[in-house]
């Protein structure tokens, strides 16, 4: 779709398993907090990051940290999530960020690029988990037609190449269309090269 690769059903229920027990240790050690954005208005999805370099919001702009909200460093990348990266973007170089978005009801994301990154020749992978979520994708500039489509839990997207800089957003996710999460919601894994 638009030069982004979608790899529907790549991951497996147990390799689904085993990525959301990684991702609990890594909301252990950094708690899944709600990022205003720079206008004051509260995003709603809940977010926390794991790797070098945590992505967040706030009245100071979007941008990556090295450090979580607590002050504490970002716990590293699970083997696990490494593992999906290799098998989608083995070319590039290892990923710095992981974030982890947690949508619960209502939750959604506006239409945007993903740009804080120094070098957009290497792609961004993202990982869905949990409920269905329907994903639009745009173009280079804001506006013009748009495609969408209902990203399932194990599904890996990458956006890369000519589509890395598309933008693409989270219109709305099914409640109750997966049985991973006991506690329901979606979460999405975003890696990403941050300083190459
Ligand atoms: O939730 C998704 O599938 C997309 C997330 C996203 O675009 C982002 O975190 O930049
Ligand atoms: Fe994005």
């Amino acid at each position: 779709m638009r030069g982004v690769q979608v790899f529907a059903g790549m991951l497996g229920r147990p390799a689904q398993e085993a990525l959301v027990d990684d991702l609990r240790a890594v909301v252990r050690a950094a708690p899944l907090f709600s990022p205003m954005t720079p206008y004051g208005k509260p995003m709603s999805v809940r977010m926390t990051s794991a790797g070098r370099y945590g992505w967040l919001s706030d009245r100071r702009g979007y941008r990556y940290s090295e450090t979580h909200p607590s002050g504490r460093p970002w716990p590293p990348i699970p083997d696990s999530v490494l593992a999906v990266w290799r098998a989608v973007a083995s070319e590039a170089a290892a990923p710095q960020c992981c974030l982890v978005n947690f949508y619960g009801e209502g939750a959604r994301m506006g239409m945007h690029q993903d740009r804080d990154e120094g070098d957009f020749g290497q792609p961004v992978v993202s990982v869905s988990l949990g409920d269905s979520a329907l994903f639009r994708i745009g173009n280079l500039t804001r506006g013009g037609k748009t495609e969408s489509v209902w990203l399932e839990s194990g599904d890996v997207v990458v956006i890369g190449g000519e589509a890395r800089l598309v933008y693409h957003g989270i219109d709305r996710v099914k409640p109750n269309s997966s049985t991973l999460l006991p506690e329901g919601g979606r979460i999405n894994l975003t890696l990403r090269v941050v300083d190459p």
